[in-house]
């Protein structure tokens, strides 16, 4: 019995990291040292990662280190690669709720951890560690949503393209800083940035850090709605009800329409095809679609 369990155990964890692996985008083979980056990172310790996991299926995923504008610690960067790993584990969710304590959204990588991690194999081994975390956070079966709230700078405007959509609260501000410090972005949201606003917007944000308040973000597709309230709560309570109206339905449905788009938001078109049928598959004859059937099939 003990042996059945372990070895349970071992296959379910070898799954897992398998998984893992299959949503990065760097391995060893790109040289990628995960285990260095890791102890390095353990040393600039601040602030924290929250998640909480509500019944309704929709995760709030807090970033928390409003003394820093919510800059992203060592620790930090760790802790969201922890909580990424337990969504992906969150068989019940639906949705995702991204925001930052304080009434502000996040400044970016801390300029203590950036100061310090100067040398090149440091800068690309944060670079890939960071990517295959927001990749893999960009690939969950969640619909998630970026709450910006006072401002997005830098790797914080980088964290809000790798959700399905933002939603911005009066006097909020999206602005990649990279350029003027000398950079461009390595969280992989220059790469996104020109999916969601094409490659002219992109290249004007970047080349000219420009700070993007509520008006121009809805006039690019970056933000979907202004919310109403500038408050943290009212805020919140805003963001789930605008959330909820997608999320509203059947766990496995709601999750395979994210998996479909996800497919063929990043797969040439034949393999998004392929993948569509599969999740199609999941679905077809179960429970979801056998209930719809025995309802009145009118949708008016
Ligand atoms: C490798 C690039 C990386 C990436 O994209 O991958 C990055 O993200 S690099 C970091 C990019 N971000 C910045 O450069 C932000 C720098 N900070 C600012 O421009 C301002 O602080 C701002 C606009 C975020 C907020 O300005 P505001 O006037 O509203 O507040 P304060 O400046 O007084 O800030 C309060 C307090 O927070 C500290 N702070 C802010 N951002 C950071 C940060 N990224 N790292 C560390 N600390 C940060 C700021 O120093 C103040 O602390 P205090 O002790 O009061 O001086």
């Amino acid at each position: 019995m003990v042996i059945f369990i372990w070895k349970n155990l071992l296959q379910t964890t070898k799954e897992r990291i398998l998984q893992q692996r299959r949503m990065s985008v760097y391995s060893q083979a790109h040289g990628y040292e995960e285990e260095l980056i890791k102890k390095k990172l353990q040393q600039f310790a601040g602030g924290s990662i929250n998640l909480t996991k509500e019944d309704n299926g929709i995760g709030i995923l807090t970033l928390n280190n409003p003394k820093s504008m919510n800059a992203f610690t060592g620790t930090m960067m760790l802790e969201l690669q922890e909580k990424v790993t337990e969504l992906e584990n969150w068989k019940d969710g639906k949705g995702l709720i991204i925001y930052g304590a304080g009434n502000t959204f996040c400044s970016g990588s801390d300029l203590n951890v950036v100061k310090a991690m100067s040398k090149f194999q440091d800068g690309m081994n944060m670079c890939m560690f960071m990517q295959n975390t927001l990749t893999r956070l960009m690939r969950l079966p969640l619909i998630s949503v970026a709450l910006v709230q006072g401002k997005a700078i830098g790797g914080g405007a980088e964290l809000t393209t790798a959700c399905d959509f933002r939603l911005m609260t009066p006097g909020s501000e999206i602005r990649f800083v990279h350029k003027l410090m000398g950079l461009v972005p390595g969280w992989g949201g220059g790469a996104r940035l020109v999916r969601i606003v094409g490659s002219r917007a992109a290249l004007q944000l970047l080349s000219g850090a420009t700070r993007v308040d509520t008006e121009r973000a809805l006039h690019l597709g970056l933000s979907e709605e202004t919310l109403s309230s500038s408050d943290e709560a009212g805020a919140l309570e805003e963001a789930r009800a605008w959330l909820s109206q997608y999320t509203e339905g059947p766990v496995s449905v709601i999750r395979a329409a994210k998996e479909v788009v996800a497919g063929g938001r990043e797969l040439p078109l034949e393999a998004a095809l392929r993948t569509e049928k599969d999740i199609f598959g999941t679905l077809w004859g179960g429970p979801a679609n056998l209930q719809a059937l025995a309802r009145s099939l009118k949708h008016k």
